[in-house]
């Protein structure tokens, strides 16, 4: 049902799922505005420009996956031009695209408002992953003039990105999204924004927790901004609780009454339990993953790899774990399952400390 597919904007999310159909040997063809991303993401084996190959006619379907300003254009624009028989778009508002496509006169009837959510705080096809919507939810939200086959087509596209289709109702969607993507966000912004006044030897002691709470603050603050006009009044509800949730926590501490925010750190608990799936599994199931230590000096990573090359076993990710000013790291090396064993034994015969 999704052969021919193609990818308008060929950022981190339009070239992972370009990259993501590829491997399910969908034909992709990608178009950017930028030339150099266009050329980076098709060298990296996400598909071929669109239009190279003359005549080929509408592919199966064509996601719109530019910031949520363009999408209502680009859509409109794409479906002129005939690229596809079905539309979808993956941008993290759905209401106000909706409206914007419907005024600016889209055909509604095939174009099937998404939402995937994976992502990342990183931008453009170098960050992009086949592997970034695995086991996460794909939220579809049709209208009630959607046709029910080009939600079909792009339900299988979801799926064959590895994700998990979600029917519902586009303001559902955006009340949701407030709640568990774009006010932790916000959130997440103003605890990294008083780490700049944070003097040097307080930044050396931060461990993997502020990491954690703190990576998505490094996202695009420009496309967060779209995403936060786009659903001002449900994210600002949200921050609303969570604002009235801080200011008692530091007025029970001023008041020397720590004992009094032991009611929202339960309330937290029981909320992150609540949170379906692993909670902080690595996005990587097909993956092994080994910790590797590595001395903070130049070269090391290097030697890891070649260790790596030499057991013959392929490098799938990396992740560095580092703390400024300590004379180690961490390696989390992803391996294809079934070779770990192999890596293991290899590195620690040649002496790196490695931890399964
Ligand atoms: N980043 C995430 O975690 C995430 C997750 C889910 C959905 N989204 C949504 O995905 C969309 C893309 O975000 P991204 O993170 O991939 O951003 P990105 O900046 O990596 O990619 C966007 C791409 O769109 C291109 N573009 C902009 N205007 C265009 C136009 N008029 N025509 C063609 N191409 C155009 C840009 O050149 C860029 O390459 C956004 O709508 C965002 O809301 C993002
Ligand atoms: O950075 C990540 O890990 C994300 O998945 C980003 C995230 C999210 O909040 O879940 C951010 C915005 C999107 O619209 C979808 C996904």
């Amino acid at each position: 049902m999704v052969e021919r597919a193609v990818v308008v904007g060929a950022g981190l999310i339009g070239t992972s799922i370009a990259l993501a159909l590829g491997r399910g040997g969908v034909e992709v063809e990608l178009a950017d505005r930028d030339p150099a991303t266009l050329r980076l993401a098709c060298e990296l084996g996400a598909g071929r420009p669109l239009g190279s190959v003359p005549g080929s006619g509408p592919a199966d379907v064509a996601v719109i996956a530019a910031p949520p300003r363009a999408v209502p254009a680009v859509l409109l624009d794409a479906q002129k031009n005939g690229f596809a028989h079905v539309y979808t778009d993956v941008a993290s508002v759905k209401e106000s695209m909706i409206a914007e496509a419907d005024a600016l006169g889209c055909d509604l009837s095939s174009y099937v408002p998404g939402h995937p959510m994976g992502g990342s705080e990183r931008q453009g096809p170098g960050a992009a992953r086949a592997d970034l919507f695995l086991g996460r939810s794909w939220a579809l939200c049709p209208t009630t003039r959607t046709d029910p086959g080009a939600l079909e087509t792009v339900t299988r596209l979801a799926e064959m990105c590895g994700a998990d289709p979600l029917v519902l109702d586009a303001a559902a969607h955006d009340r949701a999204v407030a709640l568990v993507s774009h006010a932790p966000h916000v959130a997440s912004a103003a605890v990294a924004a008083r780490l700049r006044g944070g003097d040097d030897a307080a930044l050396a002691l931060a461990g993997q927790g502020v990491r954690d709470v703190t990576r998505i603050a490094g996202g695009d603050p420009g496309m967060w901004l779209e995403i936060l006009g786009h659903n001002a009044a449900p994210v600002a509800a949200v921050l609303e609780e969570i604002a009235a949730d801080l200011a008692a926590a530091a007025a029970a501490l001023r008041a020397a009454e720590a004992r009094d925010v032991t009611d929202l750190l339960e309330r937290g608990v029981a909320g992150r339990a609540r949170i379906p799936g692993k909670h902080g599994a690595e996005r990587t199931p097909d993956y092994a993953v080994l910790a590797v230590v590595i001395p903070d000096e130049p070269g090391s990573l290097g030697r890891l790899f070649a260790a790596a090359a030499d057991a013959g076993v392929n490098v799938e990710d990396v992740r560095i774990d580092h703390s400024p000013g300590l004379p180690l790291g961490v390696a989390q090396l992803s391996v294809a399952q079934g070779s770990e064993d192999r890596l293991a034994r290899a590195l620690g015969e040649s002496g790196w400390s490695v931890h399964p």
